[in-house]
């Protein structure tokens, strides 16, 4: 991995927004040791959809640099199986729409895992490097601590940002592959999930700080189009200063909501009925955590989208899309091809695509 051994502390990387952290020093579960992270360090995080949450405190953290992709050997582009093939992906959307007209739900998002043989730890950073090459994201990062984690995130969406006092969330909901192609279909789904969004946040902020400050913007990505809001609010004195932050913010607002659906719990159900794989780190959060000497917290976390993670020789890669009344089953189908091409393209050494139909 090109990360030199370390005396004290495990061999790990992770790099997120310009910094590159080396060296592990101990690694702690969120929302059951939230009061860890109120220590000064830096911390990586990664949750699972399913809701564990660990943060890996790092020794060192300095400027990232470019990295070098060439030591990325990915699977054959042929090699890709999908959880959910496209009849069961058809289907599975049709019986979401059945739970609308029953009342049970007005939106899930329902996905698949795709799945390569990938013998051998392999190199995160060097897929970062490739990713960061042909696919630049917003909250592009990735950890690697051999033996406990891997993940390498190309994700373009905002899950929570706090900063001085002030959370923020950046829901998306809307794909298309050109802005002329979104449709009142993609902006109705944006606006459910920014009301919920909004729902999420105010239960830790100061009542009437809670804004949506920008609805429905648009934001080209490589190869697509995507609806993009953003909803703030000031946190509660109490919640900013508790040292069980991490345990509160995400009981409020875990797992995001534009990869659930609303409303969330009736959505999360359906989910788990329809899936047939965990979603692991897929659909959870990336990103990391910074707590200053004076106790103040910054952290960037994302939708754990885009995103590659790997264990026992597989390495996955998780796609979906927003399910409404409005959903084409065969669109919707279409949608997760979409979001999947470029980067599994790019990880399979720029082959073929996903062929996973
Ligand atoms: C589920 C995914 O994306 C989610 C669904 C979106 C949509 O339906 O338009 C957009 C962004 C994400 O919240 C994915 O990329 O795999």
């Amino acid at each position: 991995m090109g990360v030199p051994e370390q005396t004290v502390s495990r061999r790990g990387v992770a790099w997120f927004a310009g910094v590159e952290a080396t060296g592990v020093v101990e690694v702690v579960d969120v929302r059951a040791q939230p009061e860890r992270l109120t220590e000064p360090g830096w911390w990586a995080v990664v949750g699972d959809f399913e809701g564990s949450v660990r943060a890996w405190r790092f020794e060192a953290v300095g400027p990232a640099g470019p990295g070098d992709g060439r030591g990325w050997s990915g699977p054959s582009p042929t090699s890709w199986t999908s959880s959910l093939d496209r009849a069961e992906y058809v289907a599975a959307v049709g019986r979401v729409r059945d739970h609308i007209q029953e009342g049970d739900v007005y939106q899930a998002n329902l996905c698949r895992v795709l799945s390569a043989p990938l013998p051998g730890e392999p190199d995160a950073r060097a897929l970062g490097a490739l990713l960061g090459a042909g696919n630049p994201a917003p909250y592009a990062g990735g950890v690697q601590v051999p033996g406990e984690v891997w993940v390498v995130t190309a994700s373009p969406e905002l899950f929570l940002r706090v900063e001085g006092g002030v959370v923020t969330s950046g829901p998306i909901k809307g794909t298309a592959a050109t802005p002329d192609a979104m449709t009142d279909k993609d902006r109705a789904e944006n606006v459910m999930i920014t009301d919920l969004v909004r729902n999420d946040l105010q239960r830790v902020c100061v009542p009437g700080t809670v804004e949506v400050t920008t609805l429905l913007g648009e934001e080209r990505h490589p190869g697509l189009v995507h609806l993009v809001s953003t909803v703030q609010g000031v946190l509660t004195d109490e919640v900013a200063a508790a040292a069980d932050l991490w345990t509160r913010l995400l009981d409020a607002t875990y797992p995001p909501g534009s990869v659930s659906g609303a409303p969330k719990s009736s959505a999360l159900d359906i989910i788990a009925a329809l899936e047939t794989t965990p979603r692991g780190p897929y659909c959870g959060a990336v990103g990391w955590i910074e707590v200053g000497a004076d106790g103040s917290v910054r952290a960037e976390l994302a939708v754990g989208i885009r995103t590659f993670w790997w264990a026992d020789d597989v390495l996955r890669f998780g796609t979906g899309a927003g399910i409404t009344w409005g959903s084409d089953p065969e669109g919707e189908w279409a949608e997760t091809e979409l979001k999947a091409a470029r980067l599994v393209g790019l990880a399979s050494g720029g082959g073929a695509g996903t062929m996973t139909d």
